[in-house]
């Protein structure tokens, strides 16, 4: 069984008069990619600001490994590697130096070219960051995140710029990381790339928790739909509904699949009354589909 690196519990936080965290209470598991996700404002970067010790927190508590965080307690802060919003870089100094001078004095130099390596970075890492592109700064801040090798990674939005090939590079060293035992919460509004990497959820809409979950228990509770393009989808939809078979009701004609539908069964019933099928696919429901589904059934009212 593993056992919690990270534990957020009743936490309350107020911006003036504006409440934007409401008893938000999660945990996250030692070895365990977890996607904090949620709208525009929701507080995916308030949570992480307040796990990282950044600011104070009207009620409630985080820690981390056992140990209490606030911004007058940052013991465990030596656990945590973060890029939180946009990575701070000095102009005027390369990648090199940004890794030497914000890594510990316990970590090598061998250490830092291991990630520069990881996350190939080799042919900029000695130019000053004032010439870097959007997508080179982002990925000095993800190696500045991941130099230490800290237990804990906290990335916030890091797929912010990167393209394809360093995006499935990003990948592969966080399944790496991972498996090694390292513990990782990641904010993205790019589902398709998040879902290909968590193992639980976190889902927050207005400043509060609506969701946890593991990915597993998601992907067991979506649907299965056969969707459906014919000469007379009305008529087809008619005829579907007359033998029992359960329409989705989503944007495209679908029926919803069980244990017992059969594709080849689907067209003979069609075909069978004088309806031609243009096309026919299976179609598991993916994050992002999941994800609209729950925010559009949540209960969470603006305060
Ligand atoms: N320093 C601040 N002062 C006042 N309000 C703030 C401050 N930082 C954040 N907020 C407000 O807190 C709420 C949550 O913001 P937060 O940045 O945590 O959202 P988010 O989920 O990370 O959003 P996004 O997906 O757009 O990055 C928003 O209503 C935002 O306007």
């Amino acid at each position: 069984m593993s056992d919690t690196i990270l534990n957020v519990e009743h936490l309350n936080k107020n911006f003036g008069k504006k409440q934007v965290l409401k008893d938000v209470s999660f945990s996250v598991q030692t070895g365990h990619i977890v996607g904090l996700v949620g709208p525009n404002g929701a507080g995916k970067s308030t949570i992480m600001k307040a796990v990282l010790g950044l600011f104070n927190y009207a009620s409630g508590t985080i820690t981390i490994d056992g140990e209490p965080v606030s911004p007058t307690s940052h013991k465990a802060m030596d656990k945590v590697g973060a890029l939180i919003e946009y990575p701070g870089i000095y102009p005027f100094l390369t990648g090199y130096q940004h890794l030497e001078l914000f890594s510990k004095d316990s970590t090598s130099k061998d250490q830092i070219m291991d990630i520069v390596d990881k996350m190939k970075m080799d042919s900029y890492i000695n130019r000053k960051a004032k010439t870097y592109s959007l997508g080179m700064k982002q990925k000095l801040g993800i190696a500045l995140a991941l130099v230490d090798r800290p237990k804990l990674v906290i990335l916030d939005e890091p797929m912010n710029g990167l393209d394809p090939q360093a995006n499935k590079d990003l990948r592969t060293i966080i399944l790496d990381l991972a498996k090694q035992g390292t513990t990782l919460l990641i904010s993205s509004h790019i589902l398709s790339e998040l879902e290909k990497l968590i193992d639980d959820l976190v889902v927050i809409d207005k400043g509060q928790i609506v969701y946890t979950k593991s990915m597993a228990e998601l992907e067991s509770g979506s649907k299965k739909l056969l969707v459906l393009k014919t000469s007379d989808d009305a008529k087809a939809k008619e005829i579907l509904a007359q033998n029992n078979y359960q329409l989705d009701n989503g944007d495209k004609f679908a029926i919803v699949e069980n244990d017992q539908t059969k594709m080849a069964d689907v067209i003979k019933l069609l075909s069978d009354n004088g309806i031609d099928i243009d096309d026919v696919q299976h179609v598991h429901s993916d994050l992002e589909t999941s994800l609209l589904n729950l925010l559009k059934n949540d209960k969470v009212k603006e305060s």
